[in-house]
Parts: structure tokens; C-alpha cells; sequence
């Protein structure tokens, strides 16, 4: 039998789909936060491991050189603060991780740390970070800068920016907090320092003014792809949440970070792959198969979706190409440089028409009842080896939640490949109990 593997959400803290006829009211009031506590609760009951919520900070308009396209179909934008909602869901729920995404070029270190340690304190222990460098030069523009530093010097920067924020969640012991009445200490200052941090590109006194987080290093988590990020991730994340595509290249990519971190003095198994996945499930194998038919038929008579997609990551206006001749090859970005030499492999010389109905944010394609599904996953995992899957939500909605939840994880849970409790309080140690 397979071993049990982890299940992720991953999702934004955008509006729930609003033209597939199954939205109910919620692409109108989404921003209330009602939606996403509806949302955890029952990924919670589904004994999900965490809810992962990426981010971004800017309109784009890169697509046709305006921001039209966008917010017309409201995809990338309308976009909540992630870091706002976070205590909304942790007190809604007892076990489930919280990870938010926060960019290391814009926040202010010292800020970050203390942010993420108050969260930690309120969800008690459930907090996770997901640590990216941003990759939009329109949003650095939005910090009152004109561009991100180059890629491989943004991962420098990171590098040094998660040493600064762990010393800084360091620099309180976690018995620092004594309340001893009879000789009137609340905290010992004993246990409390100073880091006089004196990096090449940060700097910071410390010690940070709230105690320390419960799980002493909030879960850290990444998707670095090309070599920086890989390496990045490999020395200091918990989670590396990954796209890869295909069996082989999951292995590949799995086995490259489990190595690089074993490199860098870690246990590999400290570091869990999660694979990006996106299920389509029928109640007969052709149910399903009709429903991916109509998922690319949809594509095709609206390719456009795809490429603002594409013109906002890659910061490349795909309104300027031909559909049906390939992506020229002159074209270069500073933005997700894994992603656009990921988009060229892939491609193959596809036309971009093809490239927009073939493409998938998923590491591959899950397509059949809930149980033909979960054999796929443990099949893929027993080759791969391990860690699990993150479920990108296709479409945004309830009905699409509810399918996963009450169907998928089920079946999961029935060939013994999934849990159907957590075993502990913390993030940290469900991530690592298997
Ligand atoms: C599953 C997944 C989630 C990501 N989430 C974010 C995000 O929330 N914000 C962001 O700016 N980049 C995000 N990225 C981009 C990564 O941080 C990274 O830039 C990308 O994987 C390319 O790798 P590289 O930076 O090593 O070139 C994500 C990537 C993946 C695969």
C-alpha cells in the first residue's frame, strides 16, 4: 500500500469564479471574508493540512498596455491582503495551517517578523510564511522603486532578509515570559536580546518587541524554480510548492531539493515537494472526461484569460503576438525566469492558440470518479516518493470545494492515503508527523 501524503489548498484571496452558473453571490461580497471562513472550515473538516494563499501587489497592465483586460475579467485583480484575512480564519478554525504569502522585496523585515509572530501567537501555532522575492517590476513601482533588483540578486537579498527574521523571532527565548508576581517580573530581560544585525543589505538592532512565535520558526514555505530558487528553498523552506509536469520531472525536481538540502546540513525529509494539481471529477470516467472537454472548449473560444495571465507573471504583452505562430525567440523578461524558460520547453513550438488550451497550472492531470483520482495520486506518489498535493482551485467555488472535500478526499482517506485527523496543535508538526 502507498503511504499517506499531504494535501494543500492553494489559492489567492480573489473573487470566487462569477460566470460559471454555480457562484451563488459570493464573487460580489468575497472581500467580507465570509467565503474564505465558509472555505477553511470545510478544508478543516477535510482534514486538509493548510490553505496557502499567494499574493501579488499590482494592477497589471501589461496585456494591450492597459489595465482593461485585467479588471474586466477580474482574475489577478481585485486582490485582498492575505496578511488581514489570516486571524479571520485562525479563529475560525483549531488545526488547519494558515500560510500567507509576503513579497521580501517590499515588507520591511523587522515589520514581517513581527507580523508573523503575532499571527503565530493567534492562531497558536498555525502560521505559515510563503516567502517569495516578487517578480513584477510594476509592482515595485507601486514601493517607490523603478525596478526589482535583478532575479539571482532578488534570492540574495531573501537570503538575508530570513536570516534577519529568524534571529529576530530568536532574540526572545521561549521562556522569556515568567509572570512572576512575587517579584513583580512579567519578562525576564535576561531572555530577551539585541541581534545587531549588519547584513549587505538589511540591518536591524532587535531584539523584536513581542515574544516568541509557538512554533519558534513559523512554517516556511517556497517555489523557487531555477537555480536561485531551488536553492533558496532547499536551505530554508519547509514546504516547496512546485510545478513541475509529469511524473519524471516531479521525481527529478523532488530529488534535486531533497539533495540540496541534505547539501546544506538538512534531514531531506524535513522538506516536503508539494505538487500543484487541479482535479476534474465526474461521477463516471466519462462524466469527467466531458467536463475536461468543455474546460478546453471554453479555453479555446476565450484564449485571452490565459495570456493576461502569462503578460502579468512573465511582464511580457502577449496581445503583441501572433496566436498562431509560436512565442518569438527574442523574448525576455526579469520576472519569472523559470516560468518563461519553463513556457519555451513546454511550448515546443506550439502556436500560442495551442500553448493556451494545453497549458495547465498543475504537475499533471488528474481526470476521472473521486477514487480513480485518488488511485492516480498514490500511483504518482509512490514514484515520486512523497510529499503531496496542493489543489488549485478550478473553478473558484463552492461546488468545486465541495467536490474536493466530500468526494476526493474521501476516497483518499479510504485507500489509507491521506488523514482523517491531525495528530497535533502546530503546523510544523503535522507538515512533518509523515
Ligand atoms: C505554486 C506556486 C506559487 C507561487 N506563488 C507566488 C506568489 O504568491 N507570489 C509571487 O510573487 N510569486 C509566486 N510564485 C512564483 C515563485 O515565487 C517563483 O518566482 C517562481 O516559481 C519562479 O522561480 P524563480 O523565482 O526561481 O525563477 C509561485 C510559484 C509557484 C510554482
Amino acid at each position: 500500500m502507498s503511504d499517506m501524503f499531504h494535501l494543500g489548498w492553494f489559492g489567492s484571496f480573489i473573487p470566487t469564479t462569477w460566470t460559471s452558473g454555480w457562484d451563488g453571490t459570493d464573487a460580489a461580497d468575497w472581500l467580507n471574508g465570509r467565503f474564505y471562513v465558509d472555505k477553511v472550515r470545510t478544508l478543516e473538516r477535510a482534514c486538509f493540512d493548510f490553505i496557502l494563499f499567494e499574493d501579488s501587489s499590482m494592477v497589471s497592465d501589461t496585456y494591450g498596455g492597459s489595465s482593461e483586460a485585467t479588471l474586466k475579467r477580474g482574475g489577478w485583480a481585485p486582490k485582498g491582503d492575505p496578511m488581514a484575512l489570516a486571524p479571520i480564519l485562525a479563529r475560525a478554525t483549531e488545526r488547519i495551517g494558515i500560510s500567507i504569502t509576503a513579497s521580501t522585496s517590499f515588507y520591511p523585515p523587522w515589520m514581517l517578523a513581527r507580523s508573523i509572530a503575532t499571527l503565530d501567537h493567534l492562531s497558536r501555532g498555525r502560521v505559515g510564511w510563503n516567502i517569495v522575492t516578487s517578480s513584477e517590476d510594476l509592482a515595485a513601482k507601486n514601493f517607490g522603486m523603478d525596478a526589482l533588483p535583478p532575479h539571482d540578486e532578488r534570492y540574495a537579498r531573501a537570503d538575508e532578509y530570513v536570516d534577519l527574521v529568524t534571529r529576530l523571532w530568536d532574540s526572545w527565548d521561549a521562556d522569556a515570559l515568567v509572570m512572576d508576581r512575587e517579584r513583580g517580573v512579567y519578562v525576564d530581560h535576561t531572555k530577551v536580546r539585541p541581534i545587531d544585525f549588519v547584513g549587505k543589505y538589511y540591518r536591524s538592532r532587535g531584539p523584536l518587541n513581542t515574544l516568541r512565535p509557538p512554533q519558534g520558526r513559523p512554517v516556511l514555505t517556497q517555489a523557487g524554480g531555477s537555480p536561485a530558487g531551488r536553492r533558496f528553498a532547499s536551505r530554508y523552506a519547509d514546504m516547496v510548492m512546485a510545478l513541475p509536469k509529469g511524473v519524471p520531472a516531479m521525481k527529478e525536481y523532488r530529488d534535486d531539493i531533497r539533495a540540496r538540502a541534505a547539501a546544506e546540513g538538512r534531514d531531506p525529509d524535513s522538506v516536503k515537494v508539494m505538487y500543484v494539481v487541479s482535479p476534474i471529477l465526474g461521477e463516471t470516467h466519462q462524466h469527467a472526461l466531458d467536463r475536461k472537454a468543455q474546460k478546453d472548449a471554453a479555453v479555446r473560444a476565450h484564449p485571452e484569460g490565459q495570456l493576461i495571465g502569462w503578460s502579468g507573471s512573465m511582464e511580457i504583452d502577449f496581445s503583441t503576438f501572433d496566436l498562431d505562430e509560436p512565442l518569438p525567440d527574442d523574448v525576455q523578461t526579469n520576472g519569472h525566469q523559470s516560468t518563461l524558460a519553463n513556457f519555451r520547453k513546454w511550448a515546443n513550438g506550439r502556436t500560442l492558440r495551442e500553448a493556451c488550451v494545453a497549458y495547465r497550472t498543475e504537475s499533471m492531470e488528474l481526470i476521472g470518479t473521486p477514487d480513480e483520482v485518488a488511485a492516480q495520486m498514490g500511483e504518482a506518489m509512490e514514484e515520486v516518493g512523497g510529499d503531496g498535493f496542493l489543489i488549485w482551485n478550478q473553478p473558484h467555488n463552492r461546488r468545486y470545494i465541495g467536490e474536493i472535500a466530500d468526494g476526493l478526499v474521501p476516497a483518499l482517506q479510504k485507500r489509507g492515503l491521506m488523514r482523517t485527523g491531525y495528530g497535533h496543535e502546530h503546523f510544523r508538526d503535522n507538515l512533518l508527523e509523515f
